[in-house]
Formats: structure tokens, C-alpha cells, sequence
């Protein structure tokens, strides 16, 4: 039987305002599995951010509970929480949250250093090479694009091998093609190491990479399906007629799928989607 790594009952998140009340999560039941890869999905506003925050203890909810493990989070002091975060989940963010006075290698192993962990050093060459990130370790976070910031605190959470990964759009900001080798290589390393991953997504292609894909609409978990059986393009694009598509479109449809496929059977053999094994790498990643 499968464990439950993390698990939310009954949660509720309501924000009051005067006389209005936003029910950010209006009743979540969600069991999230040991090793599983769980895409979260849903209109703007639906509520998964604020879910995302639940699940990692950044928030704590109006009603109900999360439990990682044995522990229930909302039991846990702020040291003790701070302490289970640093060591057990990474956190990918909209907003990168780098630190502008680090350079970029010193931000990605900032989190292990502060735990006293030990550094991977094959793991971050792996990562910073995936991520194309290789040529800026020197640099600071003002000095590199959005999306650059975006794949540095990519590494930053991977960097340590937190048992649990909650991403909130990690390839908001990244090409497509980057896009799909970033959620290769998630995929690659949440098969080797065991990680949990829970993950915000707008974009079809990746949804459907996910083992699950969980629906959330007004507050509450609409639906939770293996990843393959949503037709996640006709549900998030809304459905196109033939005469809708334009030739660009199907070129990109026909790409991106040949894209998935090869990624998925990349990440079954344990590689990455640039065609490093998990082993290679190119640059340092701390000295
Ligand atoms: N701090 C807050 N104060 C008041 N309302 C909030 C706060 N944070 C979120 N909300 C509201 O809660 C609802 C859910 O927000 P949330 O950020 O979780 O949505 P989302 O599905 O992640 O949206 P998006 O896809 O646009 O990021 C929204 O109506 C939002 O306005």
C-alpha cells in the first residue's frame, strides 16, 4: 500500500475583509503519496497558491489540518517548523525570493549551509548544467533575467534533496523547450531520490507529465486523475475546432508532443532531458 506523505483534512483558508470574506480554500481532503508527482491545475484565483502554502506549513489555514508524516504541522512552534522546512521540502516561488547580497552559487547551497548539510557536488553540477545556469554562478540575482532567476532558485530547492519539492509554476518564465527539460529532470530525480512533488502549473504539457493531476476550482479539489487521462488541453485552452488552429499552433502541438514523449522515457531511464546521465556535470557548483 502506497504511504501518505502529506495529508490535508478539512482545510479551509478564508480571508475577511470589512464585510467580505475570500474563500481561498473553502474544504481540502488531499492524501499527497510517497514518491508521487502531483501537478496541481485551475483557473486564476482558484485557490492553489494558498493550498501550495498549506501543504509546506508557510500558512496556516482558518480550519482544518496538514500532517507530514506524523508530524501536524499547525502543533509545530516557528522553530521547529522552520527547522522540518529547511530540511525536508524545497520551495519553488513566483517570486525567485533569491538573495540579492549572494552570488549565485552561494545562493543555491545557501540552504544546505544553514542546515550544516553536506553538498552534492556532482548533483549541483547536474542541476546548474540542466538549468543553463553554468556561465553565471558568479553572478548576483540583479544581473540575470527573470528566468534565469526563476531556474537559479530551481536549483537552489533541488540543490539539498528535500524529500518533498512544492513548486509553484516553476517554468512560469522559461522557454518551452527549457520548460520541458526542467520537468524532465524534476521527473528524473523525483524517481531516483524517492521525492515527493506537488506542483502549480498553467501549461497542458506539463500537467500531464504529473502522476496526478488535481483540479482546484473556488476553493475546492474539483478532480484528481492520472495524469494521461485528462485531456488537460481542451480543459485549460478550451477546445480549438480545426478551422480554430493555426498552422503555428500545430506545429507547436506536434512538437511539444513529440517533446513529452521523448522527455517521459528519459526520465524512466533515470536521465535527464539535456541527455546527461544523473551522474555527469560541467561547472562547480561550491568551493
Ligand atoms: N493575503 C490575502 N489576502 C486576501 N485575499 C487573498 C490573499 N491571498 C490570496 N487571496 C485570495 O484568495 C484567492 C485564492 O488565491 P490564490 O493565490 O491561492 O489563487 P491561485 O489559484 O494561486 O491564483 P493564480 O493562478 O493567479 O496564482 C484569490 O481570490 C485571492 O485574491
Amino acid at each position: 500500500m502506497r504511504s501518505i506523505v502529506l495529508k490535508a483534512q478539512g482545510l479551509k483558508k478564508y480571508y475577511t475583509s470589512g464585510e467580505n470574506v475570500t474563500k481561498a480554500l473553502d474544504g481540502i481532503d488531499l492524501d499527497i503519496y510517497y514518491g508521487e508527482f502531483a501537478a496541481i491545475v485551475g483557473t486564476s484565483g482558484s485557490g492553489k497558491s494558498t493550498l501550495l502554502h498549506m501543504l509546506g506549513g508557510l500558512d496556516t489555514p482558518t480550519a482544518g489540518t496538514v500532517r507530514v508524516g506524523d508530524k501536524e504541522l499547525s502543533r509545530m512552534d516557528d522553530e521547529a517548523l522552520a527547522v522540518f522546512r529547511r530540511r525536508s521540502i524545497g520551495f519553488v516561488f513566483q517570486q525567485y525570493n533569491l538573495v540579492q547580497t549572494l552570488n549565485v552559487r552561494e545562493n543555491i547551497v545557501l540552504p544546505i549551509l544553514l542546515d550544516g548539510g553536506t553538498i552534492d557536488e556532482d548533483y549541483c553540477r547536474e542541476i546548474v548544467t540542466l538549468l543553463k545556469i553554468e556561465e553565471k554562478l558568479e553572478q548576483f540575482p540583479n544581473q540575470l533575467s527573470g528566468g534565469q532567476q526563476q531556474r537559479v532558485a530551481i536549483a537552489r530547492a533541488l540543490a539539498g534533496k528535500p524529500s518533498i519539492l512544492l513548486a509553484d509554476e516553476p517554468t512560469g518564465n522559461l522557454d518551452s523547450r527549457t520548460s520541458q527539460d526542467v520537468i524532465a529532470f524534476l521527473k528524473a530525480s523525483n524517481q531516483r531520490f524517492q521525492q515527493t512533488m506537488v506542483m502549480i502549473t498553467h501549461n497542458p504539457e506539463i500537467a500531464q507529465m504529473a502522476d496526478r493531476i488535481i483540479r482546484i476550482e473556488d476553493g475546492r479539489i474539483k478532480t484528481s486523475v492520472p495524469g494521461y487521462a485528462e485531456d488537460e488541453h481542451a480543459k485549460m485552452s478550451g477546445p480549438k475546432t480545426a478551422d480554430q488552429e493555426s498552422p503555428a499552433d500545430m506545429q507547436t502541438r506536434s512538437t511539444a508532443a513529440g517533446r513529452t514523449e521523448t522527455s517521459r522515457t528519459e526520465a524512466s531511464r533515470g536521465k535527464s532531458a539535456s541527455g546527461h546521465s544523473m551522474e555527469g556535470g560541467a561547472e562547480q557548483c561550491s568551493r
